[in-house]
């Protein structure tokens, strides 16, 4: 088993991924955080107890969901976000010195960085073949090797330059105000505070057979003026040909119109999976709409104990 580090941060390494650097980015995080080779792997060390969080990329705004993320977090033993990190990427084509951008036959990357350059590879390297590596600081190394059988990475610069690479080609991502977004990942325990910018993810298993069950979980939330900032389909598991509903949420649960619409969820689909609620990176509060505070959720709560008498 590997060693305990029970007071530091995991996150998608090597050294210098993107992952790395949007954990750099978080003022609070203990020194010397420790590189996982894979998402999964990542998320194990939290369950273990090898570290006491993780660092892992749930979403970009290119490619959309990290399904290694949404999938481990839905269907792995239980664990919760309680942060979440914003981080802009910027691509750049890699190799080893001397080499042309005419002679780039095989590029190594994370799938998630060829994906946001695949307009630019498609242009400037159409015969190339793309394979997958573990991230993109996992390709800068992989290249860095003079026996590989790659001939360049696409990464961040900061990785590229560790490894002893030159950029045959930079700022090559398709948009250039790609952002991605991280979560931080702890075992279970207590919530995070709201703080009046929160948001909450959610997996929802709807009852398959049911027609308008999707339209009446949008309505639990519509009908208390509660945002979704993010909702994907991911094939189900559990039952083949079904799907589950990975969402985020604008709220927190301590909010009576999450809570409200959370319960209503709750009892109209087959199952929920509470991932956290957790601070905006962006800080943005939601505008409550009117009904829809905690103190006309309590005013309403307590006209109906007076009608119970309770
Ligand atoms: O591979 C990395 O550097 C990561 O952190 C994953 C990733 C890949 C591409 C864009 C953003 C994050």
């Amino acid at each position: 088993m590997p060693a305990q580090q029970p007071d530091r941060f995991g996150f998608l390494g090597p050294v210098n991924t993107f992952c790395h650097q949007a954990l750099l980015s978080v003022p609070e995080v203990p020194a010397d955080p420790v590189p996982f080779p894979s998402v999964p792997l990542a998320l194990d060390g939290v369950r273990t107890g090898q570290v006491a969080a993780a660092l892992v990329p749930i979403e970009n705004s290119i490619e959309g969901g990290v399904s290694a993320t949404l999938d481990n977090l839905t269907y792995g033993e239980r664990l919760v976000i309680t942060r979440e990190v914003l981080l802009p990427v910027q691509f750049d084509l890699f190799a080893r010195p001397g080499t042309e951008l005419s002679q780039v036959r095989r590029v190594i990357t994370h799938p998630h960085a060829s994906a946001q350059c695949r307009q630019w590879l498609a242009d400037h390297l159409p015969e190339a073949q793309v394979a997958e590596g573990g991230s993109t600081a996992a390709g800068a190394s992989e290249v860095a090797d003079p026996q590989s059988r790659f001939d360049a990475t696409i990464c961040a610069r900061v990785a590229g330059q560790a490894n002893g690479l030159v950029a045959v080609a930079s700022e090559i991502a398709d948009n250039p105000d790609a952002v991605t977004r991280f979560v931080l990942v702890t075992r279970p325990g207590p919530t995070p505070e709201p703080t009046g910018a929160d948001k909450t993810t959610l997996v929802v298993f709807l009852n398959d057979d049911e027609s308008g069950a999707l339209m009446r979980m949008l309505e639990q939330f519509a009908s208390r003026g509660v945002n979704l900032s993010r909702i994907e389909s991911r094939p189900s598991r559990l039952v083949r040909g079904t799907y589950s509903f990975s969402i985020d949420v604008h709220g927190h649960v301590a909010d009576a119109r999450v809570a409200g619409a959370m319960k209503g969820v709750r009892r109209t689909s087959r199952e929920v999976v509470f991932l956290g609620s957790y601070p905006r990176a962006d800080r943005v509060r939601p505008a409550v709409e009117k009904g829809h505070g905690d103190a006309d959720y309590r005013l309403a709560e307590e006209w109906l104990d007076g009608i119970r008498g309770s």
